[in-house]
């Protein structure tokens, strides 16, 4: 990672040369950046903290319980609002409710019932006819007066986006108070320095703390007995303290935010040095704005990835998360302030029309899948072909994932590429995301293999004859 960060600074800018030097501790160690990460981790835990008014239940674990995770932030989004009042809410097309069904619009208008204080939440259910508002509406009685609440949200908006939008809100004021943020670009040594501290030290606790978990708690792969391999791998599945869980908090958090702030602080500083941004700079930053306010909005999909369900929390995911995000992922921005770009308007279209084919194939294939998982039955999926398992659990057949086994990992890499073109063809160095995320996928993908093969054994065997491709169609 610092010979990425050395490299990305230096005028040849050789992803395999040698780093152009090696820098002092002097220049890797900052009190400064320490306090700023510090403080950073703590906003973002103040904004995960925030009350969620709905939760999302993880997969069932070992000893067959659920883990609890915030997703729906406290305060509507769309043109629904949280109102107490006598049961009305804005919404498009007039007022609302009563008992009548709300129209399932794109809009999930959330109706939760809330027991306050010695009064008790009198409830109407929407009546079954109400296609897909599974919520209830809450009355309550306060001196006689019948009041309601009423939350509408639109569907997915995770509380991690509404995090994103309540980060860019601070820091946008932070900047119109004088917040020095194009500076930030300076400080990336140190700050990636302080970063991997926190992660090491983070880690040797998170390690300790493993050390009085219940075998239940331990995930499968970090208790090979070598301290240092389970240092690495991580021993705990899901270390939390109280409620916040440490491994949801940081995959989603500071590191994808952090991604994109440092994007911005280099942006600004390429308007400071060169009178504004080049094309190739507002290109990537839009394309990684997308892809982070995505993962955010659908945060809820993160409890099905193999980090949350089978990956103990260690020093490999806590670097992932904190440092190796942050300051890998904003490579290309940071190699686009010191290797301006020249990129014509046609050029720059192909390459948004290539980031919008693989955002398509992302979305497209996570939400088709996580759709079918969530119920086989909704009409969007009820129509795709599939395989029976012995679990009970049915497998795709068609659709996305009956084009390739990871059609999701297509799209990703295909957005990937479209990351990289904006920098030319000059030099490898911003590609070296391309490189990486392929053979980070290519072994995730072999990983998951495994484990489907051993979920679903002879199902999973028909799936590979009936889709024998596993990412790219006819080539892998
Ligand atoms: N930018 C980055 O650094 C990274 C990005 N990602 C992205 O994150 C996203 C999630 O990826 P990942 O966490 O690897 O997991 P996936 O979303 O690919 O999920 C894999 C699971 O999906 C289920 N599944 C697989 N095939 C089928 C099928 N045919 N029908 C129904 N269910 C099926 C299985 O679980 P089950 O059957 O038990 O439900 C399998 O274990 C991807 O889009 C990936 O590109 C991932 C890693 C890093
Ligand atoms: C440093 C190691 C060699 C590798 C660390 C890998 C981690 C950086 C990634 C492992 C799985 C990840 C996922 C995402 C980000 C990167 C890590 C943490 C996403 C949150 C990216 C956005 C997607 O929409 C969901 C991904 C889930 C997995």
């Amino acid at each position: 990672m610092f010979h990425l960060l050395l490299v990305a600074r230096s005028g040849p800018a050789r992803l395999l040369g040698p780093p152009p030097y090696l820098p002092e501790l002097e220049e890797l160690w900052s009190p400064w950046a320490l306090l700023l990460c510090l403080t950073w981790l703590g906003l973002q835990a103040t904004l995960y903290l925030l009350p969620a008014r709905k939760v999302a239940e993880g997969q069932e674990l070992k000893d067959k319980s659920r883990l609890s995770y915030p997703i729906n932030g406290a305060w509507g989004l769309g043109p629904c609002a949280e109102l107490w009042g006598w049961g009305w809410s804005p919404r498009p097309g007039g007022e609302v409710c009563g008992d009548e069904p709300a129209t399932p619009i794109s809009i999930l208008c959330l109706f939760y019932a809330q027991d306050v204080g010695g009064s008790t939440g009198s409830l109407h259910t929407p009546p079954p006819s109400t296609p897909s508002i599974a919520a209830t509406l809450c009355t309550r009685e306060v001196a006689g007066v019948t009041l309601r609440k009423l939350k509408c949200l639109t569907n997915g908006s995770g509380q991690g986006f509404q995090a994103l939008v309540l980060t860019a809100l601070l820091v946008g004021l932070g900047v119109l108070a004088g917040l020095p943020l194009s500076a930030l670009p300076e400080m990336l040594l140190p700050l990636a320095f302080a970063a991997t501290l926190i992660a090491f030290i983070f880690s040797l606790l998170l390690y300790l703390k493993a050390l009085v978990a219940p075998a239940s708690a331990l995930a499968p792969g970090g208790n090979s007995g070598n301290p240092i391999y389970d240092f690495f791998l991580g021993r705990e599945l899901n270390p939390r303290i109280c409620s916040f869980d440490f491994k949801y908090f940081c995959e989603l958090r500071p590191g994808l935010i952090g991604w994109v702030l440092i994007n911005l602080a280099l942006l600004m500083q390429e308007a400071e040095l060169r009178g504004s941004p080049s094309l190739a700079m507002w290109l990537v930053n839009g394309f990684q704005l997308l892809y982070v306010g995505d993962a955010l909005w659908h945060e809820e999909a993160v409890l099905t990835t193999m980090d949350i369900i089978h990956d103990g929390f260690g020093f490999m995911l806590a670097f992932g998360d904190l440092a190796w995000v942050p300051f890998t992922y904003s490579l290309q921005a940071q190699f686009l302030l010191y290797h301006p770009e020249p990129l014509g308007l046609p050029l720059a279209s192909v390459i948004c029309l290539i980031n919008a084919v693989g955002y398509y194939i992302f979305r497209g294939a996570n939400s088709q899948k996580n759709t079918f998982r969530k119920n086989p039955s909704d009409p969007r999926v009820a129509d795709l072909e599939t395989i029976s398992t012995a679990t009970g659990r049915r497998l795709l057949v068609s659709g996305w994932w009956g084009m390739v086994r990871h059609p999701n990992y297509l799209g990703d890499l295909i957005m990937a590429l479209a990351w990289s073109l904006p920098c030319g063809v000059s030099h490898l160095l911003p590609y070296f995301y391309l490189l990486y995320f392929t053979a980070l996928l290519v072994h995730r993908e072999a990983r998951d293999e495994q484990q489907c093969l051993r979920k679903y054994g002879l199902a999973w065997h028909a799936y590979c004859r009936r889709v024998p491709y596993r990412i790219v169609p006819y080539i892998y």
